[in-house]
């Protein structure tokens, strides 16, 4: 067994199996913490919330709290293999949620029939936290599952490997962009993968300017094209009217390439075929779709990102769900909307352009980062990332008018 596979098993395994744990945040030491705490204290706060559902925020631990729901149908690269399966990905979400923006969270793993059995079951448990967080399932099921559960929940639901991935890309693609010395309305764009991840990147970056047309998208049947039959609804929108039809058609002469499929997919001759000074987001877990190194082998005018932390320019949405969650609960927003994504997207822009303070240098091992090739977008561990991007979200929302808070808390100036 390799080194780094039986480290990953022990750091599950121990000290005590698993990544999260629920701690008491009161008192209950004595009769009287009892007594106030379960019965018969506990009637009390029950009453005002049977009174006043908004009480809830006031009485219990909902506010500060974030579901991460899964069925195991896309975990990571890995495939659908199943809820059981995904259990360490959602502690892993629920772990970052607590060490990044100090969010409570619980992780759901969901067996289910039909996609109806799963909205149902969420939908009849959203009430109890401050919002939801979906991961890891599948194209295409994942949006009728977000749009029907938006409808019916009250509460802020989010499909992470949709908009928080789309977010970062956008983010990270716009910095690279200037950097390359591009114009976003000019790039040709290769997009492989097609699934919920590839739709909302792509679907954001025409938001920030590029255009449809110029984007060619993939899945397992190469190009996405016209004259293809049997489209989903989702893949029929990057129908591209072109005669090509694989990868390395795609590829030649492409200005950006984004990698949301699986692993090792892009051949280094595809990706010599690239335009000057091309962009690489090679963003799937845990293994991207071409290694750093060969890439860098394959040209030295690339700016290339991985989804992983142990390589420069980690594109991945742990940059932006804790945060954006952070900003939505803190105004109460009950939704997520597009206005709060952008804001998410130029808070994340702005903390990469600022010099990067000493703790972060030590806990990436660096001994300098500035903004540039090796370095377009922040590090997870940057502490003013909660800040920055929890304050644009939550003042975007109070401005778009789905907060219930209209004041920002009074730790965020
Ligand atoms: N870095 C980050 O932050 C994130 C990275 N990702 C990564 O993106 C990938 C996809 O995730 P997600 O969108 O949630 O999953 P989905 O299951 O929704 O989509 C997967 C897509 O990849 C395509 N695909 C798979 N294998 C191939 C192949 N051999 N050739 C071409 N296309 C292929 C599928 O094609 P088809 O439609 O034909 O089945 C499908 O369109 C994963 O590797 C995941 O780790 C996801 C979210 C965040
Ligand atoms: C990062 C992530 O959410 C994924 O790879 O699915
Ligand atoms: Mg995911």
């Amino acid at each position: 067994m390799s080194d780094f596979r039986q480290r990953a098993l022990d750091y599950h395994e121990l000290p005590k199996p698993g990544k999260i744990s629920v701690e008491l945040s009161t008192s209950a030491a004595t009769v009287d913490d009892l007594a106030l705490a379960y019965s018969p204290g506990v009637a009390e706060p029950v009453r005002e919330i049977a009174a006043d559902p908004n009480a809830a925020y006031r009485y219990t631990a909902k506010g500060n709290m974030v579901a991460v729901i899964s069925n195991g149908t896309a975990i990571l690269g890995l495939g659908n293999l199943g809820p059981l399966a995904s259990k360490p990905v959602m502690e892993g979400k629920a772990l970052l949620f607590k060490r990044f923006a100090g969010l409570d969270s619980i992780d759901i793993e969901v067996k289910h029939r039909t996609t109806e059995e799963f909205i149902n079951t969420v939908a009849s448990i959203a009430d109890t936290f401050g919002g939801i967080n979906l991961e890891d399932i599948k194209a295409p099921e994942c949006f009728e599952i977000e749009k029907e559960l938006i409808k019916r929940c009250k509460v802020p639901v989010f499909h992470d490997d949709q908009h928080g991935t789309a977010i970062v890309t956008a983010a990270g693609m716009l910095n690279a962009l200037e950097i390359q010395g591009k114009d976003i309305r000019d790039i040709k764009v290769v997009c492989l993968g097609a699934g919920a991840a590839a739709v909302a990147c792509m679907e954001l970056l025409i938001k920030c300017g590029a255009q449809r047309e110029k984007i060619y998208m993939l899945d397992r049947q190469g190009i996405i094209h016209t004259r293809r039959k049997t489209l989903t609804e989702h893949k029929a929108l990057f129908a591209n009217n072109t005669d090509k039809r694989t990868l390395e058609d795609a590829m030649d002469g492409a200005d950006v390439f984004v990698g949301v499929s699986g692993p090792d997919l892009l051949p280094p001759e595809a990706l010599a075929l690239m335009a000057p000074n091309p962009i690489v987001f090679a963003c799937s877990n845990p293994d991207p779709e071409i290694k750093p190194e060969l890439a860098h082998e394959v040209r030295n005018d690339l700016i290339m990102a991985t989804g992983r932390s142990d390589y420069p320019n980690q594109v991945n949405n742990v940059l932006c769900f804790p945060f954006i969650f952070r900003g939505a609960l803190d105004v109460r927003a009950s939704q997520i909307n597009d206005e709060m994504k952008v804001a998410a997207v130029e808070a994340i822009r702005s903390v990469s352009k600022m010099p990067v303070p000493e703790e972060v240098l030590k806990a990436s091992n660096s001994e300098s980062l500035s903004f540039g090739k090796d370095y377009i977008i922040p590090k997870p561990m940057d502490p003013r990332l909660c800040k920055t991007i929890a304050s644009a979200v939550a003042k975007a929302a109070i401005d778009s008018g789905v907060a219930q808070l209209n004041e920002l808390p009074s730790d965020y100036e």
